[in-house]
């Protein structure tokens, strides 16, 4: 197996006598879609916060790239190449889709270099963010405002925006949450065209998305993770059925 990307082991993070991550271990590898599942409460979303760097670990580490970086602040995660999308949004709606995915391109520029003149750095920035939008299959949006576009296009300009930060790991919170059927379809669509590109930690409750799109599937469960393994062996995994997906699977 390759060596993993993001290597989780024995995170734990208590908020009074809870256990929300009550020893999680879990490593993404590079290029997969690893998705994380499991009921309302099972404390996915503090977990990701973790990785993210917005919630801070008790105990236990996050290795990301071969680096310790369970300290860092978020911001110098995400100069490692760790992205979060879908939960934090940053869209400015009065800004068209172009001008927003520019500004997250010109964000992360900032952090590597200020070589260009302005003009020409506005230039080659709307560039970035016009194939950033193409990408994403949002080119005829590009110079529609933000609050103009469907929630669909929002999710993918939101992950344009993401992916102007040349990430190594996307980390996707909920990307189908409150799409309807048409929007989720598209949304699944894109995914699979970035799939082996970026490693993604996908954190989702939609299982046909799920089952569809992970290479690997790790099932939370009050704060544990009690099965990890291609979609087929959660899906017949006994203690996944009964703690989780039950007639589901
Ligand atoms: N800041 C906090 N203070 C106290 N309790 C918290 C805090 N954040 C989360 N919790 C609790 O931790 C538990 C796990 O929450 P979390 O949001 O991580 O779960 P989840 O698996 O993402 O749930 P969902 O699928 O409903 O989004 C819940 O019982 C929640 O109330």
């Amino acid at each position: 197996m390759a060596e993993p990307l993001l290597e989780i082991a024995g995170l734990a993070k208590s908020y009074g006598a809870l256990a929300v991550t009550a020893g999680v271990d879990l490593a993404v590898l590079p290029g997969e879609i690893h998705a994380l599942i499991g009921p309302n409460g099972a404390g996915k979303t503090t977990l990701v916060g973790e990785i993210a760097g917005e919630v801070m670990p008790d105990a236990g580490h996050i290795r990301f790239g071969g680096a310790d970086i369970t300290r860092l602040p978020v911001h110098a995660r995400a100069c490692l190449g760790l992205a979060r999308a879908f939960q934090i949004t940053s869209v400015f709606p009065g800004f068209t889709a172009a001008e927003n995915v520019a500004l997250a391109v010109m964000a992360a520029r900032r952090r590597t270099f200020r070589l260009l003149r302005p003009a020409a750095a506005d230039r080659s920035a709307r560039e970035d963010a016009l194939a950033l939008l193409r990408e994403v299959g949002l080119a005829a949006r590009a110079d529609t405002p933000a609050s103009g576009i469907s929630h669909g296009e929002r999710r993918a300009l939101e992950l344009a925006m993401a992916l102007a930060l040349r990430p190594r790991l996307l980390l996707l919170d909920e990307p189908m949450a409150g799409t309807g059927p048409a929007e989720s379809a598209a949304m699944v669509a894109l995914l699979e065209r970035l799939k082996g590109r970026y490693a993604i930690l996908l954190v989702e409750h939609d299982m046909e998305a799920v089952f569809r799109l992970a290479d690997r599937i790790s099932v939370l469960v009050a704060g544990r993770v009690i099965a990890c393994g291609t979609p087929d062996a959660v899906r017949a995994d006994a203690a996944v059925k009964a703690a989780y997906l039950g007639e589901e699977a």
